[in-house]
């Protein structure tokens, strides 16, 4: 029926606009030169006899349409829904995908938001469903068979155990299963697993198990108290977070754990160090460049060298400040060396995405040839466990839309603390969102890169804390920034990579953190759209993001000089 239609229009159009044409008599000429030896049309089908003078053709493009629309209405349509749970779920339901459904090698996916560059689409919607309950990063480590004392097996001090008891962490997850005995043997680590899957812990343990050890036999040793780990991250936030969960393991064993961020002056810097040298330091790369070169840092004993978010840290604009960090670093490159008088440094590069170009920086500075890789099978997927929806929404009802989800969230949880985070992509859409919700009546935080240090303290805190219910932020909150209690991650902005869209719906789904973790992406913009179907794409083919394919499966050793 919907074919006729089209076909009937296909043929008034053609009529309307070349209604003149058509009848003169030049045209019946020009358009039987047209024609091939065996009488047919080049150009489209030609409904006329020759003898006739009407001439109708029907150009490419409503062909093109009348065979869409024919595919859509089932001629040549896939089935792709199944009984069972969808795991796309469209706001067409022909474009419905159930979990039980594989597509097929070369099958082509057909897209929800495959027409979402047309103005048209706006109020269309898809949702990629969670198919998991639980993280595969802890489920399959947290079954009833496997026995408490995991941690113990990891040959995990006591003191290290009951500390972990005390914040109710007993059972490993896969990273830290597959990295805490390859650190404890001093091999260098280049570790790649999904976001909130405990990789804090997975070289932390290690790192402060292995300090207590070697602290035992040099107690009274003129070396006892120097910098033996330096932890190298991107935010003053993630600087003072991975910090706490350093002090909660170095309590018992008395080490000293101290943050320096950039934004400081010099003399802030000196203070920190100006008594006694701590056994570890976590520090932002402009930091601890200028705390080096002031000679504020004695790095002749460190033993372990942490780069965590490697993928922004060996971004362009802190790679040339790592190079320059590591020239004061006297890394290893076999275990045989990281033990006894005159030791090196372990390198641990950490990261949950590694967009190709991080195994070739990272060949810059160090030989990849001593590297261990540990690579989670999940990475670079969309997480199984998270539902994420897709609205093509205009850029005025943005707005709307966030304050309906917030209120939704609300009667579903009845209250908000400090349980969901909107991302935007510049500061100033921060601050004016901020003013607008301000004006709703929605509590909240903001936090961007270009607010003073002063001001942006404590802030990522007291949002943890619960005491405000929206934190609004840049990406700066999207690296390693741990959200246990967030429900909810809004992208007010779509994000502009792929590796920013893992980051920011990395915040939920966290391992220890709430269960019903979701995602609500707005795509405003056309130049949105080409990111979303990729995204659709990699749901319903089940594979990662494409252009997340790096090198760091395959570490090729660095040619020496001579
Ligand atoms: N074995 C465990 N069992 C339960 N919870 C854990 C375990 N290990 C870590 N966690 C918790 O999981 C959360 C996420 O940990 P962490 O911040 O180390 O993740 P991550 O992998 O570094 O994430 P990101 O990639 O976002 O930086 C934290 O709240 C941490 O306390």
């Amino acid at each position: 029926m919907h074919s006729l239609k089209v076909g009937y229009l296909a043929l008034a159009s053609s009529r309307a606009s070349c209604s003149r044409r058509l009848f003169s008599p030049e045209f019946i000429k020009s358009s039987a030169c047209c024609r091939c030896s065996d009488g047919q049309a080049r150009f489209g089908h030609t409904v006329a006899k020759p003898e006739e003078t009407q001439v109708i053709r029907v150009p490419r493009y409503l062909q093109k349409q009348v065979e869409n629309v024919k595919q859509t209405r089932g001629k040549n349509k896939i089935n792709t829904i199944k009984a069972g749970k969808l795991l796309v779920q469209s706001k067409n339901p022909a474009l419905n995908q159930s979990a039980g459904y594989i597509l097929g090698k070369f099958e082509q996916p057909v897209l929800s938001s495959k027409g979402w560059k047309h103005t048209k689409s706006f109020g269309d919607y898809f949702i990629i469903n969670n198919t998991k309950t639980t993280a595969p990063f802890v489920g399959e480590n947290q079954k009833e068979d496997i026995e408490e004392e995991t941690f113990k097996k990891l040959h995990i001090c006591k003191e290290l155990l009951d500390a972990l008891e005390r914040i109710n962490i007993t059972h490993p997850t896969t990273v830290q299963l597959q990295t805490i005995p390859k650190v404890m043997k001093g091999h260098n680590i280049l570790c790649a697993a999904e976001t909130g899957s405990g990789k804090t812990l997975s070289y932390l343990l290690p790192i402060v198990h292995r300090l207590q050890a070697v602290k035992k036999s040099e107690m009274d040793s003129e070396n006892a108290h120097k910098i033996r780990t330096v932890v190298l991250v991107p935010s003053r936030e993630l600087a003072e977070q991975v910090a706490a969960v350093s002090r909660t393991l170095c309590a018992p064993f008395g080490f000293l754990t101290r943050t320096v961020g950039g934004g400081r002056g010099v003399g802030h810097i000196k203070m920190v160090f100006k008594r006694d040298q701590p056994e570890i330091v976590v520090a932002t790369p402009g930091a601890l460049v200028k705390a080096l070169r002031r000679g504020c840092l004695d790095l002749s004993e460190l033993s372990f060298f942490v780069v965590d978010e490697a993928d922004t840290m060996f971004d362009p604009s802190f790679c040339d400040m790592l190079q320059d960090i590591l020239l004061h670093t006297n890394i290893a490159s076999d275990p045989k060396e990281t033990r006894g008088p005159g030791h090196k440094a372990q390198l641990l590069v950490v990261g949950a995405t590694f967009p190709g170009g991080v195994g070739e920086a990272l060949n810059k500075v160090t030989d990849l040839g001593s590297i261990v890789v540990i690579k989670s099978k999940m990475l670079h997927f969309l997480m199984p466990h998270v539902k994420q929806t897709f609205l093509k929404v205009k850029g005025v009802d943005k707005i709307l839309e966030l304050h309906q989800a917030l209120k939704l969230l609300q009667q579903k949880k009845g209250v908000l603390e400090g349980s969901v985070v909107v991302f935007c992509n510049k500061s100033t859409t921060v601050n004016w969102l901020g003013y607008s919700l301000e004006e709703m009546g929605v509590q909240h935080a903001r936090l961007q890169g270009e607010m003073p240090a002063a001001v942006r303290a404590g802030i990522f805190r007291s949002f943890q804390k619960g005491l405000v219910e929206v934190l609004i932020c840049t990406d700066i909150a999207s690296r390693g920034l741990d959200t246990s209690k967030v429900h909810l991650v809004v992208n007010y902005d779509f994000p502009e990579s792929h590796t920013d869209y893992i980051h920011r719906a990395g915040r939920v789904g966290r391992a220890g953190g709430v269960e019903d973790g979701e995602v609500l992406s707005f795509v405003a913009h056309p130049w949105d759209v080409e990111l979303v179907q990729k995204i659709e794409t990699a749901a319903r083919r089940r594979t990662s993001l494409p252009g997340m394919e790096s090198d760091i499966h395959e570490p090729k050793p660095k040619i020496k000089n001579k």
